[in-house]
Parts: C-alpha cells; structure tokens; sequence
C-alpha cells in the first residue's frame, strides 16, 4: 500500500492534513519530526509532508534529518515545512515585516504541476489568483539551487517554491485548511499526481489489512475488549471479532456512569446482533468508592482509567491465555491526551483509555482503530455491516457521567442526571426539523446534560424551592477537536426545560450553553 509520511512540527492543524490525504484514498501516518532516517527509510513512503509550526527555523532545534531528501521521494513543505525546507537546502529565512494570518490572496504560477489549471479567480492582468490561508511571521528570502518561485504575493514575493526536477514542493500558506479554497485539489495533485501513489486506501480494502495486521500480532492468544456499545468499541469488536473469532471476548463494564438503561440495551444489541462473547460486569460499587471525594477532572479521569483496567485484569485471570487488552481508541482520543506518539501538543485532558491506563498495566495493547477519524471509524463500521443506528450514535465518553457532574461525584447526582440526560435526549429525537426532515438528535453530533452541584432558588406551585441547575449541551462537529454550539429551535429548548423540571424532583433551573470548542471543549471536564 502506498502511504505518505508526515513530519509534525507542532502545528495545531497538523491532523488535518493526514485527513486530506486520506481523503484522497491513500494511507497517511503522522510522526514527530525528529524520527531517524532509519525510520523513515524503513516506513518507505510514497512522499513526505512537512507540517508548520510554531518555531522560527533560524533559532529553533525543531531540525529534522535532511537525509530525506536524499531518498529521492517527493517532499511537500508546509508554512514552517517550507522555511524548513528552504534553509536545509541551502536558502535562508527572515523574520518578515509583515504577518499575515488568515485570508490572503496569491498569484500563482499556471505551469506548476502543483497549481495549474487551478485558479479561484483571474486578476486585472490577466494571473490566476488562488484564495488561501496564511498564518505565519517568518518568510523565505532566498530559494536554495533549483528551485523556482511559483507563486506570490505583496506580502509574501515567495508564498510557494518547487524544484519540479527533484519532486519538491512548498507553500508557506496552509493547503490542509478549508479556508484554502482549493487546498483539497492541491493536496490531491501533490498524492496523487507528484507522488504517483495509487489511491488504494478504501475501507474495504482496510478491513482486509487491519484483520492481516490483527492475526498477525495476536497469533493463538486470546483478547480481552472493553466494550462500552459506543460507536469506536463495537467497531473494534467486529473487526478483531472478523480476524480472530472465538478468540475475543468482550467485557462490558458498568461503572455507575452509564445513561438510563445503557446496560440493558447494550447487552441486548450485543446479544442480537454481533454474535460476540460479551461479559458483563457490574462495578458500580468499586469506581463509585474510589471517586467519593475526589473533585478534581484530571483526578476523576485517572482513577477511572485505572479502575477500568482493574476490572479487565480481574476478568483476562479468568481465562487461560489472555494477553491483550483491545480498546476503541480512536486518533482524536490520542491527540487530546497529548500525543503519546507526537508528543508536541499540549495535554488538555486524559482521556481514561489512553493518558488515563495505570503503568502497572499487564495486558499488552491492540487498538486497531487508534490512526482513524471518527468519520472514518463509522465508515468502517458500515463497511463491517453494523447497524446504522449504532455506528452513528452520539459519543459517549469512557469515564460517562463522572465528567459531565462537576466536581465530587455522588450518588443522588448520577441519578438527577441520569433522568434529565435521558429526557433532552428524547425531545431532541421526537423534534423533527421542517427544512432538512431530520430530527435533531441526527442534526447535532454530541447532546447530553451537565450536572452542576450548585443550588439557586425557584418557586413551584406557589412554594419556594432551593435546587440544584443543569445544563444542556448540544454541538455540531465533524471531527470532534473543534466544534459550534448546536442552535438547537427555542421551543425545543423550552419544552427540554419545562419537562426537566417538572419531572426530575431535585433540578429547577435549565441552561444552555453556548460555548464552541475551542475556547471550550464538548465536555465540562
Ligand atoms: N463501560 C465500558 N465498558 C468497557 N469498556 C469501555 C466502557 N466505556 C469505555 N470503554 C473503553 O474505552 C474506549 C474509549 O471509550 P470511547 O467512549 O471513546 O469509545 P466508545 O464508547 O467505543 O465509542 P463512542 O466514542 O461512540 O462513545 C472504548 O472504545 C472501550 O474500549
Ligand atoms: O472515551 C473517552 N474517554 C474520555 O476520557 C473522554 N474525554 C472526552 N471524550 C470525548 O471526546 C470528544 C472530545 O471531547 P472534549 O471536547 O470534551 O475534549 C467528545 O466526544 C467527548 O465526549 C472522551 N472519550
Ligand atoms: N504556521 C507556521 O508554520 C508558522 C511558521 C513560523 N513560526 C512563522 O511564523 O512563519
Ligand atoms: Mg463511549
């Protein structure tokens, strides 16, 4: 199979461009830019993307081996990739006069393999103008040999450089960003075209590498799964239970986190539909007495990741030859978690599966979904024959319940949240928006409740009531790492309040929270 290899420099969006190149059907993994040249050699790409950054190359150590471009493969510097780029061969950067972030225009070169035919525009004379994304404040003030300017603007006479003969290409604005009009194209023709690589990454054909991969690796042991019914864990339930069979078996735990009902559904799916062992145990007790007390996100997170391994360790005793923990970890859980295999982003939060496993941990890690995208995850899900109707629920989060109550976790809160959770879920399913004809559970991509331990006043039957407040949150996203706060009608908003209220003995304010990600994220904690 052909893949592309890129180099990460700490960009913020370095993940999208491995999105894009997926999407132009051909495999792509991301590594920190310091891996060896052993590595790379050995990882055999079909070309190499640089990512940007947020160092300046001229006093920075973010200095990848320059080795690679002896391999003759083609090489696509992005924004600090480029300066990178450009100084390793012998140019050289500057801090520039003037930055530019966000929209810029640049005229562009007709004949480049990487730009022609592709314009958003012509300008008065008659050069084609593409309409991109910049964010930098350095620039690229002399080319190194062989190259050639491909395209400017005022602010920026060299915004994008190649040296056709030896495949390599870069821009110093951001192609991997849908604000770059026509980004997508040029990161096609740069895949595909310089590249030449075959676009052979489709889910079919994945399943039949993953299953290879999953053989491969487990040989005759036996596998443990976390199965939460959540979308990531069934998905990784069928494919292992594809490549291995009666093998696996999975482990469903109730930890006293779980929405109204999920045990029972997720064991009647389960038992229904998959035709996989699954055991369930319930651990209420044990992960509610390790919380009493705790108030801290980061605290709550890693006892619950530990306590979830517990239990997996206690059920893999029981069976003869199990060696491996299998999980539904998807990219976006390791990026968050701080990129255990980058390692240049900032922790926001351990997510309990991967910054939130105990180092005492025995059972060995399969997580044949960790380099995929939640929308890749569904496709495989599809592709694996699951029902709709569970490869495109909502996320639910490992530690559930426990990160949407605020602070301590207590019994009473659980219960409270778990009936006014469970009442904003089926308004948003029974409002049906006249436009689309979709019900607003299909309109947004993540709803649920927030428990807050805060008491205000209220009256209710001409009587005085000090209770406690909820919030609703409800976002729209596509990948889950940004996402808009859902503008979900007012008399759906209205009708979740009144039903709330009136019916949850203990809640007497709604609100609603109008926070994007970032500056917020999807959960409270
Ligand atoms: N209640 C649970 N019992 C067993 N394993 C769990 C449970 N909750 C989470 N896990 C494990 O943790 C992993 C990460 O949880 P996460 O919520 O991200 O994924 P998911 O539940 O499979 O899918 P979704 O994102 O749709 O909720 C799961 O894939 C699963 O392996
Ligand atoms: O399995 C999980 N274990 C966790 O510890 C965890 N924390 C957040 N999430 C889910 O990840 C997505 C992004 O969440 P945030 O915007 O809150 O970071 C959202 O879909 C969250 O629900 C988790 N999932
Ligand atoms: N986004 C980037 O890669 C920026 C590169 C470099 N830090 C600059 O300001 O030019
Ligand atoms: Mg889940």
């Amino acid at each position: 199979m052909d893949k592309i290899l890129i180099l990460d420099f700490g960009s913020q969006v370095t993940q999208l461009i491995a999105r894009r190149v997926r999407e132009a059907h051909v495999y792509s993994e991301l590594h920190s830019f310091d891996v060896s040249i052993d590595f790379i050699r050995e990882f055999n790409p079909t070309g190499i993307i640089l990512s940007g950054g947020p160092n300046s190359v001229y006093e920075s150590d973010y200095q990848a081996d320059p080795k690679l471009f002896e391999l003759g493969i083609p090489v696509l510097g992005i924004c600090y990739g480029m300066q990178w780029m450009a100084e390793s061969l012998g140019g050289k950067v500057e801090a520039g006069t003037v930055r530019e972030f966000g929209f810029a225009e640049i005229r562009s070169q007709e004949n480049s393999k990487l730009f022609g035919g592709l314009e958003d525009r012509k300008n008065s004379a008659g050069e084609s103008v593409l309409e991109v994304w910049m964010s930098h404040g350095d620039k690229v003030t002399a080319l190194p040999a062989g190259f050639s300017v491909i395209a400017s603007n005022e602010a920026c006479p060299i915004a994008a450089i190649s040296d056709e003969a030896r495949g390599f290409y870069a821009v110093q604005f951001h192609p991997e960003v849908t604000h770059t009009l026509k980004g997508r194209e040029m990161i096609n023709r740069f895949v595909l075209d310089i590249c030449g690589a075959k676009p052979s990454w489709t889910m079919p054909n994945y399943i039949d590498v993953a299953v290879a991969k999953i053989r491969e690796q487990v040989g005759t042991d036996e596998v443990i799964l976390g199965l939460s019914g959540g979308v990531d864990s069934s998905v990784a339930a069928a494919l292992i239970h594809r490549a291995i069979g009666s093998q696996l078996t999975c482990v469903f735990v109730d930890n006293g986190l779980l929405r109204l009902n999920e045990g029972k559904q997720v064991m009647a799916t389960f038992a229904e539909h998959l035709g996989v062992k699954v055991i369930h145990v319930d651990a209420s007790a044990q992960f509610m007495g390790h919380l009493a007390g705790v108030t801290d996100p980061e605290a709550k997170r890693k006892i619950i990741g530990r306590e979830f391994v517990e239990v997996f360790q206690a059920e893999s005793a029981k069976l003869p030859s199990a060696k491996w923990l299998a999980q539904g970890t998807i990219y976006p859980d390791v990026i968050e978690s701080a990129g255990a295999k980058t390692g240049k982003a900032h922790t926001i939060k351990s997510h309990h599966n991967v910054g939130g496993l105990p180092e005492t941990m025995k059972l060995s890690l399969l997580e044949p979904l960790r380099e995929l995208f939640k929308d890749e995850v569904r496709e495989l899900g599809v592709a694996l024959g699951l029902a709709p109707e569970l490869v495109y629920r909502h996320p639910f989060p490992g530690p559930g319940l426990g990160v949407r109550i605020l602070g301590e976790v207590k019994q009473e809160y659980a219960d409270l949240l778990r009936f006014a959770d469970a009442i904003f879920i089926e308004e948003l399913r029974a409002a049906v928006d006249a436009k689309t004809g979709k019900n607003w559970y299909e309109l947004t991509s993540q709803a649920f409740v927030v428990f807050l331990p805060v008491k205000s006043v209220g009256v209710m039957g001409d009587g005085r009531t000090y209770d406690y407040v909820v919030a609703l949150r409800a976002v729209v996203t596509s990948d889950f790492m940004t996402a808009k706060w859902a503008e979900l009608p007012y008399d759906l908003l209205g009708k979740v309040s009144n039903r709330i209220i009136n019916e949850v003995k203990g809640i007497n304010r709604v609100v609603y929270d109008v926070s994007g990600k970032p500056p917020a994220t999807i959960e409270w904690e």
